[in-house]
């Protein structure tokens, strides 16, 4: 669906990735980690063609990137940016209506089928009830599905979503990653994600890219991908990859007391069990 060969990403003349090649195929979840600043929101600013590459290419349905249309690209990929607060008080339909834009012209109201649509992406979501609640008013889980439903009126096959669990609950993480995770699997649509939290890309059993310092480390099953030394030289930090009773995994931080050298990551246990070295 999407594909991108050796991409040199940047600001201006400013390098901030290499080498960088990766593709996209419907029914697939990619989450893409790595530390601050390597690079993801570049990428994705980049796959969006809201930035040029500076060398390499990205091909669309087989169509290069730079010969597309800006109404074209949206067709093809809708961006889901974090729910913001916004300035003014919008309906939610309203909101996903939004998703319209490309679809219609730039001077035209939205006709019946558009509504349909917004209308239908919101049940998709689970969230038809919050059709004329005031957006402003939501719960931040809530505006994130918004985004979401927002993304599939859009009507686009590819979902770049710009860490969409950053700042919500436990709950109401695992409600957004649950419904990213049906709409993968209902075939349709294939998703990039950047996050954070690397237990994420288990729980989802994502397809997961490690970029770090520009480029990309590994791409991979999370098991293949996500291994503890990996972990450990790229956020440089310890961390360990443990598998729970009921075979989840769980990747974890050692936090260390700078005094004494001894984790603290499990409390009691965490005195006996000295973090690994490395
Ligand atoms: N508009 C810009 N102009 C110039 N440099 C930028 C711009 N946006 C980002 N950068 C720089 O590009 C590099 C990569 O930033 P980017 O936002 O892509 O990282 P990221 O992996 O998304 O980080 P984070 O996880 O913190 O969101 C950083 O050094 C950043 O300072």
């Amino acid at each position: 669906m999407i594909t991108a060969r050796e991409l040199t990403i940047g600001h201006g003349a400013t390098v901030v990735g290499q080498g960088l090649s990766l593709s996209i195929s419907l029914g697939e979840v990619i989450c893409l980690l790595g530390p601050n600043g390597c690079g993801k929101t570049t990428l994705f600013r980049t796959l969006l063609g809201l930035i040029p590459p500076i060398t390499g290419a990205i091909a669309i349905g087989g169509r290069d990137i730079a010969a597309l249309r800006r109404r074209d690209i949206a067709r093809a990929v809708a961006y889901v940016p974090q729910a913001h607060v916004p300035p003014f008080p919008y309906l939610v339909e309203e909101v996903v209506l939004m998703g319209r834009t490309a679809r219609i012209g730039p001077l035209s109201a939205p006709s019946a089928g558009d509504r349909d649509i917004a209308r239908a992406a919101l049940a998709r979501l689970g969230i038809a009830d919050l059709a004329q609640s005031d957006y402003s008013r939501l719960s931040g889980g809530q505006r994130q599905m918004v985004m979401i439903a927002r993304a599939l009126a859009q009507q686009a096959p590819l979902l770049i979503m710009d860490e969409p669990t950053a700042s919500l609950d436990f709950g109401n993480q695992a409600r957004v990653l649950t419904r990213i995770a049906d709409l993968a699997r209902a075939g349709d649509h294939g998703v990039i994600l950047s996050t954070h939290d690397p237990d994420q890309a288990f729980a989802l059993d994502a397809r997961v890219i490690l970029m770090h310092e520009g480029v990309i480390l590994a791409d991979g099953p999370p098991e293949k991908v996500l291994t503890a030394s990996r972990l450990t030289d790229v956020y440089g930090v310890p961390v360990r990859v443990e598998r729970t009773e009921s075979g989840s995994a769980v990747c974890a931080p050692w936090v260390v007391d700078a005094s004494t050298g001894s984790g603290l990551q499990h409390h009691e246990t965490a005195i006996t069990n000295k973090p690994p070295n490395v």
